[in-house]
Formats: structure tokens, sequence, C-alpha cells
């Protein structure tokens, strides 16, 4: 019985409604047709939800983790602990700001700048300036009054024109009816009304916005005035109450007496915070915009003042000169940090070095490692005596005979075993007093000249003309490209020998111009950076200059570069013997310059931690199957020193603009009696032609002019600036090092050895060395090792 009923339902369901009643047979359900056969999509098991979860809550995390986070949260955190003390100060603004408006009405009222104008030149015995101030109250008193009175009168006029005007609308609007009313009158009427209606909104409004317009604008005029009193203190670490903040600085510089400065807060001017103070390292940083007439010098100049303000020693605290004169940068370390010293060098126990990675020296003022850069720079390293001068030298020799492909060499130019331990591991090494040490150092200098030019030909030889020494390269067997490495300590001894300090000056300032292009490091050491002890092309080109405590500007500038001193970067803070072991730095990272806590190695007092280090240094390169260029080797024949005409030239002329030629010969011949004793006025011809030098005709003389020298010698030094990249110190320093990172711990790959397969001079007998025994060389007397050379002998020992 149900089917056809059903059936019947349907159709009638179906059935074209038009010109019908439809028939409802109940909700039409929407839906799909499932089909068993086809993958079904399936539903979110537990662990996909947990998942799904975690890596949510993992991003929820990095978001609340990251820079800009913390910052957010850690200041919200301080201004939430600061709130009540805010509000306290707020509430006190207020009432301050109300005090001064009274105060100042009261002045106003009272005529007080007038009166006490008056009162000063009474004080003065100025009756004609004491006149003329109670003339001016006067007539301005009377003056105000008479306006008071305007305004009085304009008022009561308008009350009684008004009030019988009101009093006329109140009665008519009160006897008549508006409908009876004429249009115009009516519209008077509606208008009346809509302006009380307005009035009914606004004026409560005005009850509740006045108070806070007034309490705002109270508080702006009792704001603190003090400088640096702003509220936006940006903290970005949790011990924000005793670290350094803007508004200490702002206060710190309102004190130092520069006139401008006190000028632009007398104004109420707010510096410029173009970084807000932040940690940085252990201490920290802040760039502050300076007002018009105030330069970074003028507040490093004041360093000591600053220092005192912030509650710090003047060690602690650095102003120095930021991107441009008007900004500076302000480093200050927390507290008594830099007191403790930077501790053991990392690899005195265990590791290896890369030099073209850089070898650990000290620590920042950041507290980070810094890992110095060795390889395409020259270091000058300077202080006062007993400062760590050659304990500094020591660590970047060590670090560089861990580098089983460097090859070493040292030169001490005085009686000092600082070096002693190095000998297995040096391939040079000549200590003492005696003129045969300062002729082997500028032997080795020609030597390393020699070897600059041999190396630019191989370089240009190599496919693709690479346009420095890499480790690829330097690793490459039978190149001779291995990083070469040379130490001078008390260098100042050796610039300023009579016999071969010219020379020696000549050649190191050429190889420092071009040599860190080839893998040739020199390191230079003194006590005595001026200009007379240390040649100033030298100071000017190495590009890692090292300052120990230092006595004065001069020995500041000439270790660090020119204007560093006034720039604030000043060793001269360093105090004696208190900050031994401490230096500032340029060149060595990218930062403007860094105080470094350098590493200590000992050498002193039976303490020795350098011997086990060189002995690591020759087991590695043993291991490496590599032989070691040991000073303990005959002595090479060495290229003789190649004299420098020009330069000689320009040396005898002694600052006078024109010499006769003949008076050049004699003091040529007194110069250096073994090269130009015979020379005639061809000789002296023929050696200055090559540079477009002549003699030239003068009152009837051939003389020789300084300006034409000069030119020559500055075209000349262009020219080995253009062919090796003259690095002007301050320009274009040379690639700096790292920091924060110790160097990698081994080598990839054992270097091969390619000590010996270059040529230069003439091969020596080779012998392994015996690291323990600290043999001392055949004939130390004698200029040792020249550049490592067999001319062809085996390789890879
Ligand atoms: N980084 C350091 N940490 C701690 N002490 C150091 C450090 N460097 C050097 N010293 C201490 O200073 C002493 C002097 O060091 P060093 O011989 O290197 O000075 P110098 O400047 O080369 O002196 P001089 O000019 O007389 O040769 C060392 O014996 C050592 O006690």
């Amino acid at each position: 019985m149900s089917e056809p009923n059903r059936e019947n339902h349907e159709h009638n369901a179906l059935a074209p409604a038009a010109g019908r009643d439809v028939e409802h047979v109940g909700p039409v359900l929407d839906g799909e047709l499932i089909d068993d056969t086809l993958p079904q999509p399936r539903g979110r098991t537990m662990p996909d939800r947990v998942s799904a979860w975690r890596r949510v809550a993992d991003a929820a995390g990095r978001v609340w983790r990251s820079g800009p986070m913390v910052r957010a949260r850690s200041l919200v955190a301080y201004r939430a602990r600061k709130a009540p003390v805010d509000v306290l100060r707020l509430v006190w603004f207020v009432a301050r700001g109300n005090w001064r408006w009274l105060v100042k009405f009261w002045n106003w009222a009272t005529y007080a700048d007038l009166r006490a104008d008056a009162r000063r030149a009474r004080l003065a015995g100025d009756a004609e300036a004491r006149r003329a101030a109670q003339e001016l109250i006067r007539s301005d008193a009377t003056a105000r009054w008479a306006k008071l009175g305007i305004a009085v009168r304009r008022v009561v006029i308008t009350v009684r024109v008004a009030a019988p005007v009101v009093g006329v609308l109140w009665l008519v609007d009160s006897v008549m009816d508006r409908a009876d009313m004429w249009p115009w009158l009516a519209d008077v009427y509606t208008g009346v009304e809509t302006m009380w209606s307005a009035l009914r909104v606004v004026v409560p409004l005005l009850l509740v916005v006045v108070p806070v317009v007034w309490a705002v604008a109270a508080a702006f005029e009792g704001r603190d005035r003090s400088p640096g009193a702003g509220w936006l203190v940006r903290p970005d670490r949790d011990d924000a109450d005793s670290w350094i903040d803007e508004r200490m600085i702002s206060k710190a510089l309102a004190h130092l007496g520069i006139a401008p400065l006190d000028r632009f807060y007398r104004d109420g001017g707010e510096l410029v915070y173009t970084v807000a103070a932040r940690k940085d390292g252990d201490g920290t940083f802040a760039q502050v915009r300076l007002p018009l007439g105030v330069t970074a010098d003028m507040v490093a100049a004041r360093r000591s003042k600053l220092a005192a303000n912030l509650g710090r020693a003047s060690l602690e605290t650095w102003p120095t000169k930021g991107d441009e004169d008007g900004v500076l940068d302000l480093w200050v370390a927390d507290k008594g940090v830099l007191r403790g010293g930077a501790g053991g060098w990392p690899l005195v126990a265990d590791g290896q070095v890369d030099v073209f990675e850089g070898v650990p020296f000290g620590l920042s003022q950041r507290g980070t490692v810094i890992n110095a850069p060795l390889l395409g720079v020259n270091w000058l390293i300077g202080g006062r005596p007993g400062q760590g001068k050659s304990a500094a030298l020591r660590t970047l020799l060590l670090g560089a005979a861990l580098d089983p492909t460097a090859e070493l060499w040292a030169f001490v130019m005085g009686e000092s075993p600082d070096f002693e331990p190095f000998r297995p591991r040096l391939s040079r090494y000549r200590m003492g007093m005696d003129d045969s040490v300062a002729e082997a150092a500028t032997q080795a200098l020609a030597d390393l000249l020699t070897e600059m030019e041999r190396r630019g030909k191989i370089l240009g030889e190599q496919p693709g003309r690479p346009p420095k020494v890499s480790r690829k390269l330097a690793d490459k067997a039978g190149l001779g490209l291995h990083p070469l490495v040379c130490g001078i300590d008390e260098c100042h001894e050796l610039f300023q020998h009579p016999k071969y300090g010219k020379k020696a000056a000549e050649l190191a300032v050429r190889l420092i111009k071009r040599g860190r292009k080839y893998g040739i490091v020199l390191l230079l050491a003194t006590q005595s950076p001026t200009k007379d002890s240390i040649p100033r092309e030298v100071t000017r080109n190495v590009s890692c200059g090292v300052a120990f405590s230092v006595a004065d500007q001069v020995a500041n500038d000439g270790l660090l570069g020119s204007g560093k001193y006034a720039a604030g970067i000043r060793a001269t803070e360093l105090r004696i013997n208190t900050d031994r072991g401490t230096c500032v730095a340029v060149g060595v990272t990218d930062e403007t310059f860094e105080l470094v806590r350098t590493f200590y190695v000992p050498f002193e007092d039976g303490a020795d931690d350098v011997t086990p280090v060189i002995g690591r240094a020759v087991a590695l390169i043993e291991e490496t199957g590599r032989a070691v260029e040991s000073s303990a080797r005959p002595q090479l024949d060495a290229a003789p020193v190649v004299a420098d005409h020009l330069a000689d030239v320009a040396a005898v002329l002694d600052g006078e603009k024109r010499v006769r030629t003949q008076v050049v010969l004699n003091r040529l011949a007194r110069h250096d009696p073994g090269e130009y004793g015979e020379w005639t006025f061809r000789d002296l011809t023929a050696a200055l032609a090559p540079h477009g030098v002549g003699p030239v005709k003068s009152d009837g003389n051939k003389v020789i002019r300084a300006d034409d020298v000069a030119a020559a010698l500055a075209r000349r030094d262009r020219d080995d600036a253009g062919s090796g990249d003259g690095d002007g110190r301050d320009a274009g320093r040379d690639p700096a090092g790292t920091q924060g990172l110790l160097p990698d711990g081994s080598l990839p790959e054992s270097p091969r050895s390619d000590q010996r397969e270059h040529g230069s001079g003439t091969p020596g007998t080779r012998r392994r060395p015996d690291p323990g025994s600290g043999r001392k060389p055949a004939d130390s007397g004698n200029a040792s090792g020249s550049l490592p050379d067999d001319g062809g002998g085996g390789r890879d020992g």
C-alpha cells in the first residue's frame, strides 16, 4: 500500500508548479553521492594535530624570542615597573605647571620684570635707567587699565543691547503660538533653539575636555627641564636600572663645560640619539647627534670629565667620532669589566691555525675573541717599555707557527730571549745589538722584496691572473706562494741604524706597500714610534696599528694613524703597568678601533708555554710531511742588498732646494762609500735618468733639484701603490679580522710542502729539526737562511 502512495507524493513534488498550487512535501536536503571505490579524504589524526600545534608553538616562540619582541617586552616590563613613579611624577608636573603659570601671571600682573630692572638700575646708581623702567611700568599700567576699561565697556554695551532683545523674544514666545508667528520670527526661534541644544551637548563635553587639556598643558609646563629628562628610556636588558641610559648620558654631557652644548641645554634642547643606549658586549653603546657648534672631538677632549660624570674610569669611557664630526659614538664599559685580563691563549694546549683566517689575539671591549688578520696586512705594534709589545708579537708569530704552511722569520734588534723558543720553527732568526743583526735584517727585507717580485710573476702566470695569494694557491705545491711572516722586534733600532737604517726603511716601506698581496707579512714592534725612529711611510701604510700604553699624542697617532688622538682613540688613557697587556688597535676588525686585552702566552721567570707550542708546531709540519725551514741550516748565499740610488740622492739633498752635483757626489760617497765611492758625474746622471731626473743648470752650476727628486719618488711610490694597491691606512684599509670566532681547529687538508720549491738565493742543506733541543744555529753570528729554495730539490719532504 505504501509504494503507490510514495510515488504519488514524488510525482506531486516534482510536478511543474506553473499555474497550480505547489504541494509541500517536507524539507529538501542538499547532498552528495559518495563513491566508495574512490580514495576518501582522511580525517586529521591526533599526531597530525599535535605536530601542527607544535609548529604553531615553535613559530610563536621564535617571534616571542626575536630581537624586536625582546626589546618590546623589556620596554613594557620596564615601564610597568616604573608606572607608580611615573604617575606620581605626572601629578607633580601638573601641580608644578599650575604653579609656574601662577608665578607667570603674578609676574605679569605686578610688572615683576620691569620692577627688577628698576631695582637693578637703582642698585647700579643708574637713575636714568631706573626712571625709564618706572616710566614704562606707569605707561604700561595705564595702557593695561585702559584696555580693561574698553573691554568692560564693550561687555556692558553688548548686555544693554542684547538684554531688551532677549526680553522681547521671551515675552513674544510666552504670549504667541509659533504657528501664528511670522515665518521669519519662527525661524529665529528655531535657530535659537538649535543653538541651545548644541550648547547642551558641547558644554558637558567641554567640562571634561577642558580639564584634561588643562592638565596636559600644565604637565608640559611643569615638566622636568633638566637635561636628559625625557620619558623615552629604552631598555633592552633586564638590569635596566643599573646601566647607562640616555638620561645619564645627556646629563653627563650637560656638565662638560662645552659652551655651545650648555647653550643648547639652556634653551631647552633635547639631544637626538641616533642609536639609543643599548648593550654592546661588556658595556653600553650609544650614538648621539650633537647640536650645532659641538663636535665629537670636543667631547673626546673632555673624556675624563665625561667618565667622572658617568661614574666610570677614564679607561672605561670611550667617546669617539662617529661617521661624521657631529656624531658622537660613545661606548662605556660595565664597571670593572676591563680589569680582568683576557686569560690564556686558546691555542696554548691544542689546535691549529689557518693564517688566512687569522690568529686569536685577544678579547675586544665587547668580550669577543679577536681573530687578528695576518694575511694581506702588516702590523705595527708599539708602546712604552714593558707593556706587552713583545708578548703580542709573540702571540701573532705563535699563531703563524701553528699553520704548517707558514714560513717564519724573526729578528730581534736587541739582547732579548723573547723569541728563543721559536728557533726550531724559524727559517731565519737573528737576535742581538751588533751590526751584523741589522745587516741580516736589512738583507732579509731585500730578499723579501726579491721574493715579492718572483711571487708577482708566478701569480701573473696563474690561470685567471688572481689578484692575490689565496689559501688554495698557498697550498699548491711547487708555486712557493706559502705565507711568509717576518717579525722584527725593536724595529726602531734597525731603522735608526747609522749604516743600514735608511736602506732598511726604504725596503720596509716598499714591502709594506706591495707585499701584502703576495702572502708576505711584516710584523714590526717598537718602543718608539716617532717620525725619527719609524719612517713616516711605514706608520702611514701599515694596516694594523696596535698601541699599548703610550706617552703622548705623537706616539699614539704614529701607531694608530693620524687624527686618531683627536678622534678620541687614545692609548694615552692606558695606564702604565696597570693596563699592561691591554692595547688600542685599529685595523684588526671592521670597527673603528678595538680596546684589546691581549692573550698572554708566558715566557718568563721559569714559566714557558711557548716552547711546547713550538714543539707542536714543528710536529705538525712533520705530520704533514713538510721540512721545517729552520734557521739551524747553513747560511744561504744571500743576494746583496740592492742600493736605491734615487732614495739615496733624496736623502743626501738633506732638505736643501738644490745642491750642486759635485756636492751630491761627495755626500753620496760619505753616505755609502762602498756603493758611491767611485761615482762620477756620468754615473750620477745615468742612475737618475731612468727616473726622469737629471742635473740642471742654475746660476752657472749643474745642480740636482730636490723638487725633481721628490716628484720622481712620488711617481715611483704611486706606481708601486698602483701595482700593490697602495693601502692608505685610513682610506682603504685591508680586510679586517673577524671577531668572536676561534680559528678552525684543523685545516681541511694537510697542505703539501712547498716551502722549498721556489727560487731565491741558493739552496742550503736541509736538516730535520729537533723540536726539543732548542738547538742554537750552527753559527748564530752569520746571517741565517735566505728564502727557502732548493732550486728543484725534492718536493714534499
Ligand atoms: N697580555 C698580557 N697579559 C698579562 N701580562 C702581560 C701581557 N703581556 C705582557 N704582560 C706582562 O708584561 C711583561 C712585559 O711584556 P713584554 O716583554 O711583552 O713587554 P714589552 O712591551 O715588549 O717590553 P720591552 O719594550 O721592554 O721589550 C711580561 O713579562 C708580562 O709579565
